[in-house]
């Protein structure tokens, strides 16, 4: 995306003195090498100097003091100095983040309110969900649909375990709202679809995210075979699986011509919605975006808007109910922003 979004870098506390562009303090570091972040953990970062290039090699880093509060993450690109041989107990500093070309953020909670940024510059977010066992949660998905699209980001619904329940309602729920969908269950040791995620995932960087027990480690594991992801029973009393991940982590996708990258995100559960604009959600509808420049100026879009252009688009053709399941679906991105969704009546048992 070309405008940097708000992210926690703009509510550091800064000192009262001095309002000079902190760049200017930095060092130039001229011989500072690429490099992307792949996993952070607890204050060291592994990084990959020359990524996808012919000197990659793994470093070991540190960030540099003039990086102040701000955070590097999985995704970063990032310009590392110092010890960048990657040898054992070396460590390199890293001494400036890149310009994000997308970022995801978690969503803020009760010990901490910020929305954190967790990855950056991805280009897809692959929603994990299983069709049962655990049992899909539609409004868990509504909010992953809307933070993707909100970060710039496409989004991928990864359907697993289609041995145990039909796609078919969920496939109708979301083919309106402009997402991929993939349906992969397991025989034996094999993942039947596995090819249609790869050929979904070729070339680009996605973040995979989904709840405990989905079977997100064992597609990962199909995926990126030296990953070894712990791969965890769900736990015959609760239903639930067991964290049996821990820290984000970028892992390269073998067997490709482009450089393709997934992000296993353990942990993850919601994301950040409070800075969604309503126009940038309906960015990610083409056809609405172009329909509702005829709005009102300030126009929601929502379903109780006065003259939105959405509902005069839906009723001059009655004959096509696609119309109208596409402006239902966006409305319903729409409200699990703003938190009136309906709640997924399959919601109550597990908060
Ligand atoms: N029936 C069925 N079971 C599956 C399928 N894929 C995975 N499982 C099982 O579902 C359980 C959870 O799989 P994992 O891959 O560990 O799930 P996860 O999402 O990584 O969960 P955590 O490791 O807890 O984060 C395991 O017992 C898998 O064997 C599938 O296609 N069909
Ligand atoms: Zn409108």
């Amino acid at each position: 995306m070309a405008t940097r979004r708000y992210d926690e870098r703009d509510v550091r506390i800064r000192p009262g003195r001095g309002t000079r562009p902190r760049t200017k303090q930095r060092p130039a570091h001229e011989d500072a090498l690429p490099a992307l972040v792949t996993g952070v953990d607890r204050g060291r970062y592994a990084v990959l100097v020359d990524p996808d290039g012919p000197g990659e090699h793994a470093v070991t880093a540190m960030k540099a003091r003039e990086l102040g509060r701000d955070r590097v993450v999985p995704g970063d690109l990032v310009d590392v100095v110092g010890d960048t041989t990657g040898e054992d107990g070396t460590l390199a500093r890293i001494v400036r983040i890149g310009d994000r070309r997308t970022v995801l953020r978690r969503t803020a909670d009760d010990t901490d309110p910020i929305e954190r940024v967790i990855v950056a510059n991805a280009d897809q977010l692959v929603i994990v969900t299983a069709l049962a066992d655990p049992e899909p949660r539609t409004r868990m998905i509504d909010r992953c649909v809307a933070a993707a699209y909100d970060a710039g980001m496409d989004a991928l619904l990864a359907l697993t375990k289609a041995d145990l329940a039909d796609p078919a309602e969920l496939v109708a729920l979301y083919e309106p709202v402009g997402v991929r969908i993939v349906v992969t269950h397991r025989a034996g040791d094999e993942i039947v679809g596995l090819d249609e995620v790869r050929a979904a995932l070729a070339g680009r960087t996605s973040v995979l995210v989904g709840h405990s027990g989905v079977g997100k480690s064992t597609l990962v594991n199909a995926l990126v075979p030296s990953a070894g992801r712990a791969t965890g029973a769900v736990n015959d009393v609760t239903g639930r699986g067991r964290h049996t991940s821990t820290s984000a982590i970028a892992l390269r996708v073998p067997g490709n011509d482009e450089p393709t990258w997934v992000i296993d995100t353990p942990g993850v559960r919601s994301f950040g919605l409070a800075h969604v604009e309503p126009d940038h959600l309906l960015a990610a509808f083409a056809d609405l975006s172009e329909v509702a420049r005829e709005c009102p100026r300030g126009c929601t879009h929502a379903a109780d808007a006065p003259d939105c252009a959405l509902d005069e688009w839906v009723a001059a053709a009655p004959d096509e109910p696609a119309r109208a399941a596409r402006v239902d679906s966006f409305r319903r991105l729409l409200a699990s922003r703003l938190g009136t969704a309906e709640p997924d009546p399959r919601e109550g048992a597990r908060p």
